[in-house]
């Protein structure tokens, strides 16, 4: 087995949670790359979509967004983008949702909004897009973002797409019907919510990856779940299909911009 990078094995763990019967609505980034690898190795019936209305998209490049003409070209479809929410998204025909975050707080909830006041932000993000939405409609929620204090806060600055809210039965006591973040993915662990508390737990350590780690690029007190695994390794398949796509995106990349 070849060496391989924190970034490398998170997103390879982050493929591993797809299946063939997913139906996966793709966020931009992170996300997309764990959906194709998935797609490309264990799971290649899964149906991609991403918000752009690309219903079982195949690209062979990572999108640089939604509106990446990639993903139309090797879709089986392409619907209009208020069919794709009202009919594909709200009709429940998702059954995951991938997300990335620039803050996350222990339940799930996700800021890609803004860091500070919103009146007068330290950091203007890039905003909910279609997260929210997709935060609430998907049968459930997977989110892969690479550890940091700033990152994983105890508290978020601003609720931009909704999780299990302050834990417990929060979600359902607000009439949301789907299960919420089931899974987090980042570069050194796999996190699953307690199922009653709804806060996430180190379920697997990634190879390489300690407690210390774990705990010093945190912000919120770290629980462990009985039992806690060692994240098996990436395969050399995982490892090549992932480097592969990485450098015909970059490839690509460079030919449109020469
Ligand atoms: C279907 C859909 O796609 S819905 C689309 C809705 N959009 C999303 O869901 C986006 C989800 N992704 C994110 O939120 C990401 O964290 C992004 C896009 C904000 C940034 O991701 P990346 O491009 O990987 O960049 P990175 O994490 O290096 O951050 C870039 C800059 O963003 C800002 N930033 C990101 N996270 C934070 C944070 N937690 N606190 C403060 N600043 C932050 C910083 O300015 C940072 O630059 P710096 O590291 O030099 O300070
Ligand atoms: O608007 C959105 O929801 C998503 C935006 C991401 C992108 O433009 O690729």
């Amino acid at each position: 087995m070849a060496d391989f990078t924190p970034d490398e094995m998170m997103t390879i763990a982050a493929a591993r949670a797809l299946s063939n019967d997913d139906v996966c609505f793709v966020g931009i980034g992170a996300p997309s790359a764990a959906c194709n690898v998935a797609r490309l190795t264990h799971a290649p019936d899964v149906t991609l979509i991403y918000e752009s209305g690309t219903i079982g998209t195949a690209p062979s490049i990572l999108p640089l967004s939604i509106g990446d003409g990639e993903l139309c070209e090797t879709a089986l479809t392409t619907v209009a983008v208020p069919e794709m929410f009202r009919y594909w998204l709200q009709g429940g025909r998702i059954t995951v949702g991938f997300l990335g975050a620039a803050q996350l707080d222990p339940f799930g909830n996700i800021n890609t909004t803004v860091i500070g006041d919103y009146a007068h932000p330290k950091t203007r993000l890039p905003g909910g897009g279609g997260a929210p939405e997709i935060a609430s409609s998907c049968g459930e929620v997977f989110i892969t973002m690479k550890q940091s204090r700033r990152g994983m806060v105890k508290e978020i600055d601003f609720f931009t797409s909704f999780g299990h809210g302050r834990g417990g039965t929060d979600r359902q006591d607000l009439g949301i019907t789907t299960k919420g973040p089931t899974l987090l993915v980042t570069d050194l662990a796999v996190w699953r919510p307690h199922p009653e508390t709804k806060a996430f737990e180190v379920a697997s350590i990634h190879p390489g990856a300690t407690r210390e780690a774990i705990e010093a690029s945190c912000g919120w007190d770290v629980i462990y779940s009985e039992g806690v695994e060692e994240t098996a390794p990436p395969t050399d398949r995982e490892l090549t299909t992932l480097r592969d796509i990485n450098a015909r995106t970059a490839a690509a990349h460079r030919r449109s911009a020469a």
